[in-house]
């Protein structure tokens, strides 16, 4: 990457305030362009969730892995709950997507508890041999008895596909009988996954994350505390694909000392480790044995760490500083937080990031562990909080004596509830993945790259003034 016309600025600078130039192309098409990262993680798009509790859970990590990007599992979530949940990502498939399953005799309350946990918002009903007998749409218990029960308002199943049968053929199923849901079943006739024609479209645009065994890949954090090469031990033993080293400053001997711990265990996978926003930070980081480092100090919009310290430093010069860092030593960076829009990706690629960390965007959807809520006027929204707030650390200390509890209590550097609403029309995650993967592809075109590597080799990046960033904002309202 380098500066328009070579102006390197004199000041640090946000995603808000650069923007990058277009360059001659030779990149026909934006389906050109791949979008896997070169950072060992075996990701097929620079995308990573953020090991916060509110966002990164189970479903969360099936649904991104199998989209190609990653999952970092919270640092709080306890060794035999993440060893269940890396277990059931690894045996999710990998085109069908895991239903919601109902006995026949559920209530319609129940089914409607439940349907808000997918974007397709859609249950299957399967009986005890679990072969489907039916599908409940969130439309069939409109103004149904809440006693009433599953079967008493199931839809037959319309489109019945083997669990192996081609994404192409099972959307032309579905169009052929304007049906909403196809139900993968395997030899026997039981119940594996289901499919939407966005699903089977997607199957055909991206490739998901998989291990060498094709299983779906997860990632889990540590902290920095108690007996860091234990925790480590058990998450490689539960199977995960990357371990993360996570801790608010990660410029402090206790990190490298965790660092050193996780190391001695040679593990098999690639180690994370942050956050730093400077290329000390970074060399110290790789040196102690990070193949990645995590960047970012303050950006987060859970993040209260810059008004409560001052300290910090605006993401985009933060993720180039770091990134020439690490290449130099042959290591990555990861840009961590601050993302809010698809065009943040694309400068954070540019700067040399290999993935871009996501958090409190990804709340808001269906996929996120929290339960849906609607506000006064009826928009669904979710509730999520920082790794540093008050609730967190609350729920991360709860083994402590209450002395020490309260005294960690003080010290919170984050957001403890806010209100992520959903998109209306971007509900679910990988509705923002394609709107994510659309913004990097195309910027990928105009900057004449193919790859990644490319994009950060050839971005031309300019710095404008906040009139020039409120210029390119869409006016939906006129004005
Ligand atoms: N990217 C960011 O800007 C930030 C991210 N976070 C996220 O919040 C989560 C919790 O992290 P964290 O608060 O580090 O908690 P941890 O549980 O990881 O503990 C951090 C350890 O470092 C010590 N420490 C020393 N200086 C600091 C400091 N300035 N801030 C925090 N701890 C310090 C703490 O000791 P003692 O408590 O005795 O001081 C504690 O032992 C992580 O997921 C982290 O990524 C948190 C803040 C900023
Ligand atoms: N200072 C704090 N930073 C936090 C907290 N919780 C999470 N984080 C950081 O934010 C990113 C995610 O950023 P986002 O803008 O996508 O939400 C996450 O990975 C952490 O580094 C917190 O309580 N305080
Ligand atoms: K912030």
């Amino acid at each position: 990457m380098r500066f328009l016309d070579d102006r390197v600025p004199s000041h640090d600078l946000t995603y808000d305030d650069v923007f990058m130039v277009p360059r001659r192309s030779s990149v026909g098409s934006r389906y050109d362009v791949d979008l896997a990262t070169d950072d060992g993680t075996g990701t097929t798009i620079p995308i990573v969730v953020a090991n916060m509790t509110a966002i990164a859970g189970k479903r969360m990590a099936e649904t991104v892995a199998r989209r190609g990007g990653l999952v970092v599992i919270p640092q709080d979530i306890p060794a035999s709950v993440v060893s269940d949940v890396v277990a059931f990502v690894k045996t999710r498939h990998l085109v069908l997507d895991t239903p919601i399953q109902l006995r026949p005799d559920q209530t319609v309350a129940e089914v409607l508890s439940l349907i808000p946990k997918r974007s397709h918002r859609a249950a299957v009903v399967v009986d005890d041999q679990h072969r489907p007998v039916g599908v409940v749409l969130e439309d069939d218990c409109v103004e149904v008895d809440r006693f009433a029960q599953a079967h008493q308002v199931m839809r037959p199943v319309e489109v019945l596909v083997d669990e192996d049968t081609e994404p192409r053929k099972a959307f032309d199923a579905l169009d052929d009988a304007r049906a909403t849901l196809a139900v993968g079943v395997d030899r026997d006739g039981r119940l594996v996954g289901v499919l939407t024609r966005t699903g089977a479209l997607r199957a055909t645009l991206y490739r998901p994350a998989v291990d060498d065994t094709g299983s779906l890949r997860i990632a889990a954090a540590v902290g920095v505390n108690g007996d860091v090469g234990a925790k480590a031990r058990a998450l490689l033993d539960a199977g995960v694909d990357c371990l993360v080293v996570d801790t608010a400053h990660g410029h402090q001997d206790r990190m490298v000392e965790a660092l050193q711990a996780v190391r001695a265990l040679d593990p098999p996978v690639p180690v994370v480790a942050g956050n730093v926003v400077d290329a000390d930070g970074t060399r110290a980081l790789v040196e102690a044995g990070a193949d990645i480092v995590k960047v970012g100090v303050g950006p987060g919009a859970m993040c209260t760490t810059r008004m409560m310290t001052g300290v910090g430093r605006p993401q985009f010069s933060a993720v180039l500083a770091c990134a020439e860092a690490a290449h130099d030593l042959g290591a990555h960076v990861w840009a961590d937080g601050g993302v809010r829009h698809p065009r943040d990706v694309a400068l954070a690629l540019a700067a040399g990031a290999s993935s871009v960390m996501i958090g409190s965007w990804f709340a808001g959807t269906h996929e996120s562990p929290g339960d849906l809520l609607e506000d006064a006027h009826g928009r669904p929204f979710k509730v999520s909080f920082g790794m540093a707030s008050a609730r967190a650390v609350a729920s991360r200390t709860s083994s402590e004596s209450a002395f020490d509890r309260a005294r960690k209590g003080l010290y919170e550097e984050g957001i403890s509830s806010s209100r992520m609403y959903l998109e209306p029309t971007r509900p679910g995650v990988e509705d923002l993945l394609d709107q994510i993967s659309a913004g990097v592809r195309s910027a990928c075109t105009y900057a004449g790259a193919a790859t990644l590597a490319e994009l950060h080799e050839r971005a031309v990046v300019g710095v404008q003034s906040a009139a020039g960033f409120h210029e390119g904002r869409p006016l939906p309202a006129g004005w």
